[in-house]
């Protein structure tokens, strides 16, 4: 599955604007501010609902106007279309997803059928960023790989929130039950994640060895979220009365987090800006790997601001990954040259002010 033809209404910068894109790379490039990154945001809009750059939609929507669209037409291989999906956002936080003319209710649906993966600056801070990132990176790889993974997730977080309005009413009475449903979910969600990471972990030494190799003794460990030595349920029993004290659940699966350290240092104490942005794509590209090896369709990448801080052999790694992957990639840059010499299989996208795109072919959208 891939994005054939792009129409942007009241989006960010953008009034109206249609696009057609090819199967394979597609680099949008102009000059800073011009509506490059909002093309990306776009796209992974339709695929799950939400931004990668900000944390709300209302932002999204173009000033002045009270809704926005994000439409599209999706392929196939044969390149035939096989669906054409249509998301609209407006200002009282109302939102509707039309797939071939039907309603649908759940974003989840289309973020299999088009799963999008985006690297941006944001993702270039993954060992920087506080645990929520890491963990919601984490369970967006789950999500894809284990079909399982959304409704324990569901069941997992209504007995924690249960669990909490119990602890802090100093409800002793029903605690056991909640305690014990709670217990239950949050094990077959340790395990999946557990399992996802043990194979994100084995793909991500591969992308260093070849990457960075001299970055090779970096070692990652999966918290689960409570002391290793312990069964949940032990430490559930040891801190219910801290629990109730403080009205929430202390330890338990909302804490787990992937950490990682170089010679006993954590990685983000000691690693220097590039060398953290290139551990950051690491991941990424084995998120992508997963993906592709696991998702019922072909994940599209987003690659925004894709040279910035990389040097001249890195991005020709980079590029070389991009080459040989089978996916539909779009990289948003400031020069393009320095990265269209090194792909093959390129259009080229000038975004230019006031929301005006042209095409190599001199076409302007
Ligand atoms: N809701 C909105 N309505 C109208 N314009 C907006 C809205 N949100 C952002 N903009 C503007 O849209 C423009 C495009 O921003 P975008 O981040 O896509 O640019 P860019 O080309 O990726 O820039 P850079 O190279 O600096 O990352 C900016 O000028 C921004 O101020």
């Amino acid at each position: 599955m891939f994005i054939k033809q792009l129409k942007l209404n009241g989006f960010r910068c953008y009034d109206a604007v249609e696009l057609s894109f090819q199967r394979r790379i597609n680099v949008f490039c102009g000059s800073n501010g011009v509506g490059k990154t909002s093309v990306l945001e776009a796209i992974y809009w339709l695929s799950t609902g939400k931004s990668f750059r900000s944390k709300r939609n209302k932002p999204l929507i173009q000033h002045q106007q009270t809704e926005f669209t994000v439409f599209s037409q999706l392929a196939d291989e044969d390149e035939h279309i096989s669906h054409s999906l249509g998301i609209s956002f407006n200002s009282k936080n109302k939102k509707q997803i039309k797939l071939n003319h039907s309603h649908i209710n759940q974003q989840s649906e289309i973020a299999h059928l088009v799963p999008v993966v985006s690297i941006d600056p944001d993702s270039y801070l993954f060992l920087d960023k506080p645990p929520q990132f890491r963990r919601s990176f984490l369970d967006w790889l789950v999500f894809h790989v284990k079909h399982e993974y959304l409704s324990v997730w569901s069941q997992t977080s209504r007995c924690q929130k249960q669990l909490n309005a119990l602890y802090k009413e100093k409800q002793h009475q029903q605690l056991g039950q909640w305690e014990s449903q709670y217990l239950k979910y949050a094990s077959q969600l340790n395990h999946l994640r557990s399992e996802v990471f043990t194979m994100l972990e084995q793909r991500v030494h591969h992308y260093i060895s070849r990457l960075i190799p001299e970055l090779s003794d970096l070692v990652l460990t999966f918290f689960q979220g409570w002391n290793k030595d312990f069964s949940l349920e032990e430490v559930i029993n040891r801190e219910r009365e801290k629990n109730l004290m403080y009205g929430n659940l202390n330890s338990g699966i909302h804490k787990m987090d992937i950490k990682a350290k170089m010679h006993h240092s954590l990685a983000h104490d000691v690693l220097s800006r590039g060398q953290k942005k290139l551990i950051s794509i690491t991941f990424y590209l084995s998120f992508i790997d997963l993906l592709s090896e696991f998702a019922s369709h072909l994940p599209v990448i987003c690659i925004d601001d894709m040279d910035a801080e990389l040097d001249g052999d890195k991005t020709k790694i980079l590029c070389d990954f991009i080459n040989q992957s089978p996916h539909q990639v779009f990289i948003t840059t400031v020069d393009h040259k320095r990265i269209t010499s090194q792909l093959s299989d390129v259009d080229v996208f000038h975004v230019k002010h006031d929301g005006v795109i042209q095409t190599a072919n001199g076409m302007t959208q």
